[in-house]
């Protein structure tokens, strides 16, 4: 990099707008999609997409709900043309959808794109030339009025050519590429002159597509040059104004916002983002932007990683794992505090309330995923996470206190690891804690009776040293009478400081999982742990459980 950018690159100033609108409005309803998957996205891959993949792609872009899909380019390649006829020969293309395709503006192209749609229902046929000063200078060689002839001779062209084709139901697109560095009325002087050769109506209207061919500053400089656009057009109520947002400068998605609060009535884009360099703007996130402000984008990714997986084996290219929404990482929290957050939210969070989860901006179950990944443990993890996943993967309710003990276990886990932990690991670690420590001292069975002054007594039968053993206690109730009797087979001082119990699973397949935090000598406290379809037994086995970890870490 150089230590004066000044001397290489000029600040893009857009039009000046004092009076602008758009930052007071708000995006209330979707604007018409129109996905360029299968052309802009197209043309930029490594290996274009064979006819096969093509109709893959365009299968799943009607199942989202697109209606305008630009299919190709049909003068520029035999894929696209052969394309575009097996579309339109073998009926792929529902009566509430229409094809789009791209030409240049040249005769024999837009002929032979004509004919690649001849028996269409509808199609929109599209019309590009570039009209930027250094486009002009440098690709073209020519002025002003030589890129306005090009459009205007184009346009022409595709007047006549598309009335020999009656049976098709056309609408004309025209795009003055690379609109975002053009001189803002000269743009205007272009787009006028193809709208009066067209004779749009308001029942044909015409697209006039402003495309962000290369993003030039900041979102709202190209706002700014879409409202005016909107305000100075001549015969905007005849005009589609559609935008075209390329991601240069990573800010895409913001553009497309900004334009539509602007006044575009249209969006073109590419699922996740693919296109011309860093990409066209992102339609997934778009749409789910939208959404998730309570506005239904009449796109349907409610089954989000099968339309991912789709899209990544057709273009050849990984959706990034933080891809908003769709990413594999993007509803997966590591972080403690994230977790803690989500836990809380997810445990009060009601089906038909408004959503209000922490960290998460959308509920995955609207997109099809799982709250499985909502959750993954590693280093970074703290006690909300832990125990958020005991309790997805095995229906494990800890107390606090517990959780805290044994996401300090998880930690030091973690730390000699180095590596993330899985619900399953969690589980199998808790259960080694706490559950399966060599039997010590292993419980058989028990009886309780109630005695004439209303005390419990419970005579225990146990193995020790592979020797059976029966101790009795009383007491004030089952677990007082029980913790009696243990106390005096150990000679330890037991107390019971906490108590906490619940149930796993329903009907016949209950089972009472009980926790309880006893004191065992004089300063520490152990947590016992036990699952048993008796929740007197789960309780007495907990007991045992908290002695034998003592004896266990003693040994
Ligand atoms: C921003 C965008 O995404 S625009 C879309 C870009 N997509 C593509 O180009 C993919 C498909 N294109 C192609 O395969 C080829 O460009 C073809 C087959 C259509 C045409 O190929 P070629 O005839 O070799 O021409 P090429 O693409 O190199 O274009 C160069 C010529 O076309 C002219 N030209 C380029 N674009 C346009 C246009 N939109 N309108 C009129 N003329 C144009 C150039 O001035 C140049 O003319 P010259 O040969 O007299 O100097
Ligand atoms: C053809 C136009 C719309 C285009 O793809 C662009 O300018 O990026």
């Amino acid at each position: 990099m150089i230590s004066q950018p000044q001397t290489k690159y000029q600040p893009f100033r857009g039009v000046s707008l004092p009076d602008r609108q758009w930052p007071n409005n708000h995006i209330t309803h979707p604007p018409i999609w129109m996905s360029t998957d299968l052309r802009d996205g197209n043309q930029a891959l490594i290996d274009p997409m064979s006819i096969e993949t093509k109709l893959r792609f365009f299968k799943q872009l009607v199942a989202i709900g697109f209606k305008q899909i630009e299919v190709g380019f049909p003068s520029a390649s035999d894929i696209d043309f052969n394309f575009v006829r097996l579309l339109i020969e073998q009926d792929h293309i529902p009566d509430d959808v229409t094809i789009e395709v791209l030409v240049q503006a040249r005769y024999d192209l837009i002929e032979r794109t004509v004919e690649s749609l001849r028996g269409a229902k509808q199609a929109i046929l599209h019309l590009y030339n570039p009209i930027a000063p250094a486009f002009r200078e440098l690709v073209y060689k020519t002025d002003k009025a030589g890129v306005k002839g090009i459009a205007t001779q184009g346009t022409t062209w595709v007047k006549a050519l598309t009335e020999q084709a009656p049976e098709v139901n056309w609408t004309y697109q025209y795009s003055p590429e690379v609109f975002s560095s053009t001189e803002i009325e000269f743009a205007k002087e272009v787009c006028d002159a193809v709208v009066d050769i067209w004779q749009p109506s308001r029942d044909n209207k015409i697209i006039i597509n402003l495309p962000a061919t290369i993003e030039m500053n900041t979102p709202n400089t190209y706002a700014d040059q879409i409202e005016w656009m909107h305000r100075h057009l001549n015969q905007r109520e005849h005009i589609i104004l559609s935008v075209h947002p390329h991601n240069d400068r990573g800010t895409a998605v913001a553009a497309a916002e900004l334009a539509v609060m602007a006044g575009a009535d249209r969006v073109e884009g590419c699922l996740f983002g693919n296109g011309e360099r860093t990409g066209n703007v992102d339609l997934v996130t778009l749409a789910l932007n939208l959404y998730t402000q309570g506005v239904h984008p009449n796109l349907d990714f409610s089954k989000i990683d099968q339309v991912r997986k789709l899209v990544e084996e057709c273009n050849q290219l990984p959706v990034h794992p933080r891809h908003p929404y769709a990413g594999e990482l993007v509803f997966t929290a590591f972080s403690g505090s994230h977790q803690d957050a989500i836990k809380k939210g997810l445990a009060v969070q009601k089906p038909n309330d408004i959503w209000q989860v922490p960290y998460l901006p959308i509920d995955p179950a609207d997109l099809g995923r799982g709250y499985d990944a909502v959750v993954r443990v590693n280093s970074q993890s703290g006690k909300g996470g832990v125990s958020f996943l005991l309790d997805r993967q095995a229906g494990l309710q800890l107390p606090r206190k517990l959780q805290i003990e044994f996401s300090r276990i998880v930690q030091q886990n973690n730390d000699s690891s180095g590596k993330e932990m899985s619900a399953v690991d969690i589980v199998a670690l808790f259960e080694a804690t706490y559950l399966t420590q060599p039997d010590w001292i292993e419980y058989k069975q028990s009886q309780i009776n109630t005695l004439a002054d209303n005390r419990q007594k419970i005579d225990i039968q146990l193995i020790y040293n592979d020797s059976p053993i029966s101790i009795s206690g009383i007491g004030n109730g089952p677990i007082d009478a029980a913790a009696n009797a243990i106390r005096s087979f150990t000679d330890e001082p037991l107390e019971i400081v906490d108590y906490h119990e619940h149930a796993i699973g329903e009907g016949s397949a209950v089972t009472a999982v009980c926790y309880l935090e006893l004191k065992t000598d004089n300063n520490n406290t152990r947590f016992g742990v036990a699952k048993d379809s008796n929740i007197m037994t789960a309780a007495i086995k907990a007991m045992l459980g908290g002695i034998n970890r003592k004896v266990a870490v003693a040994a």
